[in-house]
C-alpha cells in the first residue's frame, strides 16, 4: 500500500508542481482549472478519469460549467502519497497552458 510522504518528500514534490497547493486542515493538495467552456472542461475531466482508472487512484473533484476543482489525497493511507504526486503531475501535463487558475 502507498505510504504517506514525509515532510521532506512532500516539500520536494510540491516544489516541482506549479499550481498545486497544500490544503489547510487536511493532508491533501488542490488545484483549480478554468477552460473556455464546458466542452473543454469535460474533455479534460475525461482524460483525467481514464488515467485515474489506470492508476487506480481517483480525484475528489467538482465541476461548474468551465471550472474544475481537484483535490488529491490517498484515502487508504489517510494522506498524501506518491500516487497523488503522480496523478498531479499527469494532470498538470495535460492541462492546457493558462488553464490552471490562481485561487
Ligand atoms: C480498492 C481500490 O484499489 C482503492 O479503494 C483505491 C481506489 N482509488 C483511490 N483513490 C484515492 N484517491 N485514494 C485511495 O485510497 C484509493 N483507493
Amino acid at each position: 500500500m502507498a505510504m504517506r510522504l514525509s515532510e521532506q518528500q512532500r516539500e520536494a514534490a510540491l516544489a516541482q508542481l506549479d499550481g498545486w497547493s497544500r490544503m489547510v486542515g487536511r493532508d491533501a493538495i488542490s488545484a483549480s482549472f478554468r477552460f473556455t467552456d464546458f466542452n473543454q472542461a469535460f474533455g479534460f475531466m475525461s482524460r483525467v478519469a481514464l488515467m485515474a482508472e489506470k492508476l487506480d487512484h481517483h480525484p475528489e473533484w467538482s465541476n461548474v460549467y468551465n471550472r474544475v476543482e481537484i483535490v488529491l489525497t490517498t484515502h487508504d493511507a489517510g494522506g498524501l502519497t506518491d500516487k497523488d504526486i503522480e496523478l498531479a503531475r499527469f494532470i498538470s501535463r495535460i492541462a492546457p497552458d493558462g488553464s490552471m487558475a490562481a485561487l
